[in-house]
């Protein structure tokens, strides 16, 4: 931790922001900035310098639909920042993602790599669609667009995207080759989560739900849990929601329900999870129709008495209305900002270990991480020692948050915030770009 500096300037961090009944993912991550700005002592001008992200651009996006219509989306790109490195983050296709989303989502990633010491910034971009209303062709008329339109911020030295929600593999490939035509030279290490073909890494696809079954595991033996004892419940059973159940199963947990946009699947006696990955591969994608098991609603679902709760969905699913009925001893966010500012007293209160997202989620960018270096590098390691760095990083992350919630006796999530800030602002400081 960097020496505390005294603040001469007007604390106006230290305002509470607006205590809305309905937050935005923005405010719930000011709100979180705030708090570990104000333990941290932050001086003002610092304060504003990392409140505010560095560029935020919208572009416009015209398709031509298979039917020959035209069709403009809005796209996004925000970079929040970029003291520790290139900026990193990952795209999002989705009806209602909007700027405000996409800023919040943007920091967090600055925080997020901070917590895990890689050597990136945060950014992170969005095109308002329902992709699930687009053909194959069209969604690649539309990858192609919004990324021939951000040539000037994307960059394997400048920006560099990866997938989110509703984002994936093949939408990679296309920023890849579309960046690439663009340059005129095959440009792997310009967008990571790309085919292992293109220049992917081994781990990544699974590496977001891998990290967040390392940090649950250590969650789990600091209460003294074993994991073979424990119920576990997911929300969200898309990339980081099926693998993060899929491996919390092989540890032996049972998953008593899991959940997507479909509706809840419950069984109190433990799904078969790997029967469901396959009825998931089988159908679409989907759980609708899964016969093995109870129905339950999303809401009944985040409220069951269970031993780790493992949000990955989506934002703003845990808010101060459902709090005060969560009964899970742990919760590890895998979704980004799963639970609003406004619920972390009221879960703190009821003694339950939230594992924050920059923390817990943190395994997906760090294998993007792994990925890069290995593009530039040209030379690709073995899933085994992606998965053992991965795990190693993972777990180091968690014990450096233990340590620090320890030191000023705070949340994990307070204490995510606050290394990640001091982290970035003493690099701040030392780079001179802060005067
Ligand atoms: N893919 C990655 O590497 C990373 C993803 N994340 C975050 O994890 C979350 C999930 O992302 P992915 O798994 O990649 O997305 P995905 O698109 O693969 O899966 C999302 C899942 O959530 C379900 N879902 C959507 N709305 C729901 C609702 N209202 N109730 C229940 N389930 C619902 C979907 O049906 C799907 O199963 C997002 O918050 C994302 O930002 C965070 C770090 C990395
Ligand atoms: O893999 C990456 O670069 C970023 C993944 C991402 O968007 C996230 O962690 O929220």
């Amino acid at each position: 931790m960097s020496s505390q500096k005294e603040n001469t300037a007007t604390n106006f961090y230290k305002e509470p922001g607006p205590k809305l009944d309905k937050e935005s993912p923005f405010e719930s991550m000011m709100e979180r900035f705030r708090n570990a700005a104000e333990i941290l002592n932050l001086d003002e001008g610092m304060f504003q310098y990392l409140a505010s992200p560095f560029k935020q651009v919208i572009v416009s996006i015209p398709v031509v639909m298979d039917d020959g219509r035209i069709e403009v989306f809005e796209g996004y790109r925000v970079i929040h920042d970029n003291v520790l490195g290139p900026s990193k983050g990952g795209i999002r296709y989705a009806p209602d993602v909007n700027l405000d989303e996409v800023k919040a989502l943007a920091s967090w990633m600055t925080w997020k790599c901070a917590v895990v010491n890689v050597p990136f910034g945060g950014a992170k971009g969005g095109v308002r669609c329902d992709p699930k209303q687009l053909s194959m062709s069209e969604l690649e008329r539309l990858t192609r667009r919004y990324t021939a339109n951000l040539l000037e911020v994307f960059g394997p030295d400048r920006d560099i995207p990866a997938p989110d929600m509703n984002t994936n593999e093949q939408i990679m490939a296309w920023i890849m080759d579309t960046y690439s035509m663009n340059s005129l030279k095959t440009e792997t290490a310009v967008v990571t989560g790309k085919p292992i073909i293109l220049g992917g890494s081994q781990g990544r696809k699974e590496a977001t739900g891998r990290g967040v079954v390392t940090v649950t595991l250590a969650a789990l033996s600091k209460i003294g849990l074993m994991p073979n004892k424990a119920t576990v419940v997911v929300q969200g059973f898309g990339n980081v929601g099926s693998i993060s159940a899929d491996l919390m199963y092989q540890q032996g947990s049972r998953i008593i329900a899991v959940s997507d946009i479909s509706g809840g699947y419950y069984n109190e006696k433990g799904l078969n999870i790997p029967e469901m990955m396959d009825y998931l591969k089988s159908n679409n994608n989907s759980l609708e129709g899964y016969p093995h098991a109870g129905a339950i609603s999303n809401e009944d679902l985040l409220e069951l008495e269970c031993d780790v709760l493992i949000p990955a969905a989506k934002e703003d699913q845990i808010s101060r209305d459902n709090a005060p009925n969560i009964k899970a001893r742990i919760i590890s966010e895998g979704a980004n900002g799963p639970v609003t500012a406004n619920a972390d007293s009221i879960l703190n209160d009821k003694g339950i270990m939230v594992i924050p997202d920059i923390l817990a989620n943190a395994g997906g960018v760090t294998v993007s991480y792994f990925e890069w270096v290995q593009d530039r590098q040209g030379y690709f390691w073995t899933e085994e020692r992606v998965n053992r760095r991965l795990n190693r990083m993972m777990r180091s992350a968690f014990d450096n948050t233990y340590a620090v919630s320890e030191q000023y006796n705070i949340t994990l999530r307070q204490a995510a915030y606050v290394y990640a800030i001091d982290r970035v602002a003493t690099t701040l400081k030392m780079r001179g770009i802060y005067a």
